[in-house]
């Protein structure tokens, strides 16, 4: 049984998922699928390795629509937009994936205000303040005429976060923000998540395997099992769940429920021919 939270987050949700069902071609990575997200708040969605928390980040942003179910941003429902009100939608979102690179022969500057570019028509130097603000907000207004060549990687993860909020957005998806950052850049980067998420009143959603920094991070947390919620609430409540899913994942343990083969046929099937 899923364990409920104490405070209903679908109360205030920025976004809200209803029995929501997807697969990739035969395979179904989500079945029936309910979560709300709360508005002006972290939320960390966990889980198992192939789980589908990028794939719920794609159902949010419009890259994949809904088989079955709702996906609904701000109450509308994101798989019945047309490629306008979609357009609109992801105005209001900053998306930044591990591997959403920067753009290589940009300087940071350009970089950051590319976005602006693409989205307004703003003066030449009312870009150049706002850029300049993102980037002192993420500590780098030093940086801007590096390239993204000249600089660390919790650097360019910076660069990427001021991108990210260049156009003020009311939410962020981070995937993986921590990935392959050292123990010091890793703490940046989650102080700069939440500082960020408090200045602008943000919703933020990171997606993490970094159970210790997430969890102290998170302010709602939601463990996936295999197509739906294991778990949700505080941190506290989370690290207290009785599933055994759950237990297993934050104990970091290597048997449980969590299995460690990708679905194949048999044994017998694969190997049956063998003499
Ligand atoms: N474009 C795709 N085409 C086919 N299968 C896909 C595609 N993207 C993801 N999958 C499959 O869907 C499942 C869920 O993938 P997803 O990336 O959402 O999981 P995840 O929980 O984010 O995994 P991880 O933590 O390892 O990044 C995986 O089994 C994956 O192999």
């Amino acid at each position: 049984m899923p364990d409920t939270p104490t405070a209903d987050p679908s109360a205030s949700a920025h976004v809200e998922l209803r029995g929501v069902t997807f697969g990739y071609g035969e395979r179904v990575v989500l079945q029936d699928l309910s979560l709300a997200v709360p508005r002006g708040k972290v939320t960390a969605i966990m889980g198992a390795s192939g789980g589908g928390k990028t794939t719920v980040l794609r159902l949010i942003g419009g890259q994949h629509r809904a088989q079955g179910g709702q996906v609904l941003v701000d109450g509308q429902d994101v798989g019945a937009m047309d490629p306008a009100q979609l357009y609109a939608m992801r105005r209001r979102m900053g998306m930044l994936f591990q591997f959403g690179a920067l753009f290589t022969d940009m300087s940071v500057f350009e970089n950051v205000a590319f976005p602006l570019r693409e989205h307004t028509d703003l003066p030449e130097g009312l870009i150049r303040d706002v850029v300049l603000m993102k980037l002192a907000a993420v500590g780098l207004r030093g940086a801007r005429d590096l390239l993204p060549s000249q600089i660390s990687g919790g650097m360019a993860r910076r660069v990427a976060l001021a991108r990210a909020i260049a156009l003020d957005p009311q939410l962020v998806m981070y995937d993986e923000p921590f990935a392959g950052l050292d123990p010091i850049s890793l703490g940046t980067a989650a102080q700069l998540i939440r500082r960020l998420g408090q200045a602008m009143g943000l919703t933020s959603i990171v997606v993490s395997h970094d159970l210790e920094e997430t969890f102290r991070l998170a302010d709602h947390v939601i463990i996936l099992g295999p197509g739906n919620v294991a778990a949700q609430g505080t941190p506290e409540e989370v690290r207290a769940s009785q599933d055994p899913l759950v237990h297993q994942f934050v104990r970091a343990l290597p048997t449980g429920p969590v299995p460690f083969h990708y679905p194949a046929p048999s044994v017998a099937e694969d190997f049956g021919g063998l003499p």
